[in-house]
């Protein structure tokens, strides 16, 4: 991690109709910062990452992602970054080797950078007999492995990753934070929303949104102490037992 700021976000507010989603969050993000972001369902959390990726304009507020603007330079911002989530993923009725090069060329790679860094993902995955397997044949545990390796094929600054781990046992999702680790160590920032509170202890800093707000900010360690608790989880059920939203 450094002092390189990757993200910021300044009362960056999303409203639908007289619905305030995001509620004017402010913070900074860290190039190689494993950023946790946590809150209840409908706390607002993929309505603030929509906004951070360049898919929803704000209705207030500022935000810059790896140095391009929210309002003005969304199509860069989508250029410089990776995204995964448990619900858009791969395709299932295609290859290993077929979503590699039709993500590649999405993202903009050269045929010969496909063919590079496919075989380079094929090779730390160990996947390389099953290139042409389809992807729907294999174990949840694989497909978000493959979908994350996919996601930064293109050496994004900055992924997102919404709940990326959803419905895996405990093993898998540990061996699915080495690959975060991996990331993160090569200077890419990891901005992750997790259900899981074991993985909020993974983060270097998590904070924790409640009705649209972000009520809380801190490395797992400072949150525990300043909540007197002993887990994420208990700090995580302080803030969002007083949430209004039942979604
Ligand atoms: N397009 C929309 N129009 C109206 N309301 C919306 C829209 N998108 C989201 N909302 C509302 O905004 C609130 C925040 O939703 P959001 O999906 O951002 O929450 P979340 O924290 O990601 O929840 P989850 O964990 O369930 O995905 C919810 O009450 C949701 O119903």
């Amino acid at each position: 991690m450094t002092n390189t700021i990757s993200i910021r976000a300044n009362g960056l507010t999303k409203k639908f109709g007289t619905f305030v989603a995001t509620d004017h969050i402010t913070f900074e993000v860290y190039a190689g910062e494993i950023f946790g972001f946590l809150g209840a369902n409908g706390a607002g959390k993929t309505t603030a990452m929509r906004m951070l990726c360049g898919l929803l304009e704000p209705t207030s507020g500022e935000a810059s992602v790896a140095g391009y603007d929210v309002y003005r330079e969304a199509e860069s911002i989508k250029k410089n970054i990776g995204y995964m989530s448990q619900k858009f993923s791969l395709y299932e009725d295609l290859t290993i080797q077929e979503n590699i090069r039709f993500f590649g060329g999405i993202y903009g790679l050269s045929y010969e950078g496909i063919r590079q860094k496919g075989n380079q993902l094929l090779a730390d995955l160990g996947l390389q007999s099953k290139a042409k397997a389809l992807v729907g044949d294999l174990p949840l545990g694989w497909k978000q492995k493959l979908a994350f390796s996919v996601a930064v094929l293109h050496d994004p600054k900055i992924v997102f990753l919404d709940e990326p781990t959803g419905g895996v046992d405990p093993v898998t999702r540990r061996q699915f934070w080495d690959l975060i680790y991996q990331a993160a160590a090569r200077g890419v920032t990891i901005f992750v929303t997790t259900h899981y509170m074991d993985e909020a202890e993974y983060c270097d800093r998590v904070s924790v949104m409640v009705d649209g707000r972000m009520d809380a900010l801190d490395s797992p360690q400072n949150l525990k102490e300043q909540f007197g608790v002993n887990s994420i989880e208990e700090v995580f059920y302080r803030l969002a037992r007083g949430a209004q939203r039942a979604d």
